[in-house]
């Protein structure tokens, strides 16, 4: 492992208490100071001096050398990061990584293109949004953690199908100040489409803090960068359906309470919207909320319902299927990838400008919330029927009742709001989704998840 040179060198005994140091004859000056003539005394202050310089010089000199040996020998040097002594990737600023930044932010079309900072690009939707504005000529540079909550392979994966249609995806978390305001230095940024964050509604039990880290402090993060950089970008970054939390006024509108969050995930999401009117209302940025509604395609998530049910029915290994109060299935708004692109480059498109300069607000700036979803809600049994014909084999079905873990009973958009002012239209089935998805999935992995193989070109597929 790793290390940066300033903290690779310690002296254990600094941690010791001064108790422990005194038993611990360190240097030749200590033991003859306990000879005492005046001569005794003087020639062993004069040794202890030069002997410390001596170490001291002998330190530095050590210092320079495993320093030197860590900068050329650390494997994991990349342009953009090192490893520190805990393991953890650090960002690492250098003129490679500035270059890298700017050639993947040089816009290919008019001057009315976007340079757009895209959080989370290692992640499902952040791929495809990526991918969607590099295609038609914008600048587009992309941040991840990569972090370990499913399979950092695919992560990898989606990340070298971006470098190839040339969009960086420079590691760092969001919550790393310095890497965003480095990012900022190097670019100005017109957006930010801030879709990093922990996703999952039956793991935030697991791992609370994890929502409050990136959902929260990651959300807080973007925003102070944002609102002191000159100029200002325009925010566009996913909420989620899950806001309307025990909503029972369905469709669900976004003037419609959501104040009953039924998961943790759901309240940091919810949080996430009242941090986002505060900044517009104090600084200027002008920000987007999207209301994701269970987005799902090629490239998706492994922990969302409709991946691990293909993975399980390949494997042959029995699914849980929850059934909600009374024995009702439960239904999703289940909406498709390409259509969720849609709504956020719409989403990009017609954001106005921030009006905050120098951190100040100069006037009112936009805000806005949208549902996006698919408006035909699909219960869970529906889902598991299309998936077993498309994979050619029947799944084992376990019903069981809902977990108290944060779930839902159901959810369904209502998307006029996004249909009047982003032309938002979403035209895909779940049927024909999962179709997509079933055929992504087969080229992605094979007929048996525990190998991967590349049967054909899967990016075709996107
Ligand atoms: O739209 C949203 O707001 C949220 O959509 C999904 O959350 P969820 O709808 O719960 O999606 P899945 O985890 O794929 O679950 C889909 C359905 O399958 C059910 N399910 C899940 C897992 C399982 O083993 N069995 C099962 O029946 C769930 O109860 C749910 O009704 C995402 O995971 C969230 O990140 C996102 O914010």
């Amino acid at each position: 492992m790793c290390d940066s040179p300033s903290k690779s060198l310690h002296n254990p005994l600094l941690k010791m208490s001064p108790s422990a140091l005194d038993e611990f004859p360190s240097t030749p000056g200590k033991v003859k100071m306990e000879r005492s003539s005046y001569f005794g005394r003087v020639a062993s202050r004069w040794h202890s001096s030069v002997s410390a310089k001596l170490l001291c010089v002998t330190s530095l000199l050590l210092a320079l050398t495993i320093s030197a040996f860590f900068l050329m020998s650390c494997p994991s040097r990349s342009v953009d990061s090192f490893v520190n002594s805990q393991g953890m990737k650090m960002f690492q600023r250098t003129h490679q990584w500035e270059k890298r930044v700017r050639q993947s932010c040089q816009p290919q079309r008019d001057e009315n293109a976007l340079i757009v900072l895209v959080t989370g690009a290692g992640g499902f939707v952040g791929t495809h949004v990526s991918l969607a504005l590099k295609k038609r000529g914008d600048g587009v540079v992309g941040l991840d953690n990569f972090n370990d909550y499913y399979e950092t392979s695919l992560k990898r994966a989606r990340q070298e199908l971006l470098e190839k249609h040339g969009v960086f995806v420079t590691e760092g978390d969001i919550n790393d100040k310095f890497l965003l305001e480095s990012l900022f230095e190097v670019v100005q940024f017109t957006h930010i489409m801030h879709l990093a964050a922990q996703a999952g509604v039956r793991y935030a039990m697991q791992n609370p803090m994890s929502y409050i880290h990136s959902n929260v402090a990651g959300l807080v993060n973007i925003f102070e960068v944002s609102k002191a950089a000159n100029p200002q970008p325009a925010i566009v970054w996913a909420s989620s359906s899950s806001v309307y939390g025990l909503n029972t006024k369905v469709p669900f509108s976004e003037s419609d309470r959501t104040d009953q969050p039924a998961s943790l995930y759901a309240a940091t999401k919810k949080a996430g919207e009242e941090i986002a009117h505060t900044y517009n209302h104090i600084y200027g940025l002008s920000i987007t909320g999207l209301r994701f509604f269970t987005v799902y395609g090629p490239w998706g998530r492994p922990d969302m319902a409709y991946f691990s049910f293909t993975r399980d029915i390949l494997k042959g290994k029995p699914i849980n299927i929850y059934s909600g109060p009374g024995g009702k299935d439960l239904a999703r708004d289940f909406t498709f990838i390409d259509d969720i692109v849609k709504g956020c480059v719409a989403s990009l498109d017609t954001a106005e400008k921030s009006t905050g300069s120098g951190g100040k607000k100069t006037g009112p700036a936009m805000l806005r919330v949208f549902n996006l979803g698919n408006t035909s809600p699909v219960t869970v049994p529906t889902l598991v029927d299309i998936l077993e014909k498309y994979l050619g084999v029947k799944a084992k079905r376990e019903i069981i009742k809902m977990p108290r873990n944060g779930d839902v009973p159901f959810t369904h958009a209502n998307i006029s709001s996004a249909q009047a002012q982003l032309h938002y239209r979403p035209v895909t089935n779940l049927d024909t989704g999962l179709k997509k998805f079933v055929k992504w999935y087969l080229s992605y992995y094979g007929d048996n998840s525990n190998r991967k193989v590349w049967l054909g070109n899967h990016e075709q597929i996107i």
